[in-house]
């Protein structure tokens, strides 16, 4: 388990993490998340004893990172990809690693085979792909089989394939019992990976919650229909206390409506219906209707609603 007590970093001017405090939970993946220079990296640094906190505390299991003997049997972590010697091989680099741990080398091929790398694990980590990086800095955080797992912007740089693997494999570190936390901008990735959310922002904590809640707090939450026959619909909806407005695409909104209670009074009313359907934010929305005050960076001009088709899918990750 770890435990933050009012953990703060200063350097210089500039307050980085602001006496933050939390528990991260064991047993589901928790998602870290803020934006740009919130802070998420300096704590990692600082619970991985990297980085010295200018004041308060973080507890492994009850003990500093410091008084950890073997450190990598009680938490792995992916920092930064690449952060291997480049004229090192795959193996020898983890051999290393697993030597000053008394962890037995036996165990490097385990890890080896299960991110994928047994074919080039001869070869040196410098010709190496972003994708294999990260996977290499993943084998090393789970060389010691450690109950806490921390993995900074772990699809980074993976393709379609590798992020469902990463994904799959944090879910399945979690189900064995193991604290496993994530720090990722790709909030539909964060959405189907983690449960609960440890947000900040300008170094202090902003929530602390499970994230269907988050997402609860966060949000509206709707009911959207059309129908050829509004008028007979929306006075049999104020009848009941429910009141709906248009959407601006020919949609209705239905605030607080159940949705079942609706279905049923347009089939009591003879209403047709070519859509009723629940409508919740998504993590991104929340996560930016949250952190909106917490936004250091800003651009000078938003991005368009419908941008240019040459600017592909990912146009939202640039903007
Ligand atoms: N070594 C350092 N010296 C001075 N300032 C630093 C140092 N490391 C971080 N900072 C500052 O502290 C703040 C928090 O940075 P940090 O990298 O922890 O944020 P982050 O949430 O990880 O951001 P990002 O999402 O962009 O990676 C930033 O304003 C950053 O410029």
């Amino acid at each position: 388990m770890i435990e933050v007590n009012e953990l703060t970093k200063r350097y210089g001017d500039k307050l980085a993490v602001d006496h933050l405090s939390f528990t991260i939970p064991q047993g589901v993946v928790t998602g870290f998340l803020g934006p740009n220079g919130a802070g998420k990296s300096t704590t990692m640094r600082m619970l991985l004893d990297l980085d010295r906190p200018t004041s308060g505390t973080v507890r492994i299991d009850g003990k500093h990172y410091g008084e950890l003997r073997e450190p990598l049997k009680y938490i792995g972590a992916l920092l930064e990809a690449k952060a291997v010697h480049p004229g090192r091989t795959a193996h020898n680099h983890l051999r290393w690693m697993a030597a000053s741990n008394r962890i037995p080398a036996q165990r490097v091929d385990e890890v080896l085979a299960l991110v994928g790398l047994t074919a080039v694990a001869k070869k040196r980590s410098g010709g190496f792909s972003l994708g294999m990086g990260q996977r290499l800095g993943i084998a090393a955080a789970l060389l010691g089989d450690p109950k806490i797992l921390m993995f900074d912007e772990p699809v980074n740089g993976l393709d379609p394939e590798g992020i469902v693997w990463v994904r799959n494999l944090m879910k399945s570190l979690a189900a064995e019992g193991r604290t496993v936390f994530v720090s990722s901008h790709l909030m539909s990735e964060m959405a189907l990976t983690a449960e609960h959310l440890i947000v900040i922002g300008r170094g202090r904590l902003l929530a602390n919650l499970p994230m269907n809640e988050f997402i609860d707090q966060n949000s509206r939450s709707f009911v959207r229909l059309r129908t050829p026959q509004p008028e007979q619909l929306l006075d049999a909806l104020s009848r009941e206390g429910m009141t709906a407005s248009l959407d601006g695409n020919g949609a209705w909104e239905v605030e607080n409506g159940d949705m079942a209670r609706i279905g049923d009074l347009a089939a009591a009313n003879g209403v047709t219906l070519h859509e009723l359907s629940p409508q919740r934010a998504s993590l991104e929305e929340a996560f930016m209707r949250m952190t909106a005050e917490a936004v250091e960076y800003h651009t000078e001009t938003p991005a368009p609603e419908n941008p240019p088709a040459a600017w592909g899918e990912n146009w939202k990750k640039e903007s």
